[in-house]
């Protein structure tokens, strides 16, 4: 497999002079193209901080990020917005729909705006929203469907353009366990046949246990970094519990 992201020396610095906070330190790592990675620490260690840099929602201070061959760390407004629009998918935990909008029109959206052909637009809609299970609900308005089927519009949409790789900050995080499970399984899933590569922000042990690879992040710095390999889900599952333990992560022991 092809490094898909690389991450070098990425640091982040908040504020100026005598108040000046080092949120991301000396960050480098590199995911490869179809992986489905995660991202886990403590409250405050800095996650949150490192999705929204490689997802060009915010800047560096200093420090390389590739994606494919393109340095975004580098790149001006109007390329990365560019970019940002053709190239990459965002999951976050509010889901941001549009209200006034049918669950086909948001999915709908990003490729309308990519000025997509109208029978391509079909074809996608249908096989994205049979991938997510949400075919019986494309005429619905979000305010008639629940919270997981929220989510998993909000995961269409962010997948409908296909894009190299997808962004998604806990986003199981407001969904109940029936909800969540099923999102991740969705999630697997397209990893699994479409090679889509999906960097996850998760503070939950058992979202954590669908990824491949968790990266644990701890004061700003990269701690820690564990494989699933050829474990069951439930094996990883008690390996990542084990190493939150040790890092003073939050355990959320459920399976
Ligand atoms: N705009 C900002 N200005 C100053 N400090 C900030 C800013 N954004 C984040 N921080 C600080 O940077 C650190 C990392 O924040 P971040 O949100 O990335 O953590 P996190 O690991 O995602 O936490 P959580 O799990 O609680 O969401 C925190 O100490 C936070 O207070």
């Amino acid at each position: 497999m092809q490094p898909l992201l690389k991450v070098n020396n990425v640091n982040k610095t908040y504020g100026k002079g005598t108040q000046v906070f080092k949120a991301l330190q000396n960050i480098s790592f590199t995911v490869d193209e179809g992986e489905f990675i995660g991202v886990m620490g403590p409250s405050g260690a800095g996650k949150s901080t490192l999705l929204n840099v490689l997802a060009t929602i915010d800047n560096p201070t200093s420090g390389d990020i590739f994606i494919g061959s393109d340095n975004v760390a580098k790149m001006k407004d109007k390329a990365l917005a560019d970019f940002r629009r053709d190239h990459l998918g965002f999951i976050f935990q509010d889901y941001n729909l549009l209200d006034s909008l049918t669950v086909r029109e948001n999915i709908v959206l990003p490729l309308a705006i990519a000025k997509t052909p109208v029978k391509e637009i079909d074809e996608r809609v249908n096989r994205i929203a049979e991938t997510f299970g949400i075919k019986d609900l494309l005429s619905k308005y979000p305010y008639q469907i629940s919270g997981g089927q929220k989510q998993r519009t909000a995961s269409s949409r962010a997948l409908v353009t296909t894009p190299k790789i997808i962004f998604a900050d806990e986003p199981t995080g407001a969904l109940d366990s029936k909800s969540a499970t099923d999102l991740l399984e969705s999630l697997s899933r397209l990893n699994e046949t479409e090679q889509s590569t999906i960097m996850m922000v998760t503070h939950d042990a058992y979202a954590a246990s669908f990824c491949q690879r968790i990266i644990f992040i701890q004061d700003g710095k990269l701690s820690k970094e564990v494989m699933r390999g050829t474990q069951t889900r439930k094996q990883f599952f008690q390996q990542i519990l084990q190493v939150l333990a040790s890092i003073g992560g939050e355990v959320n022991d459920v399976i």
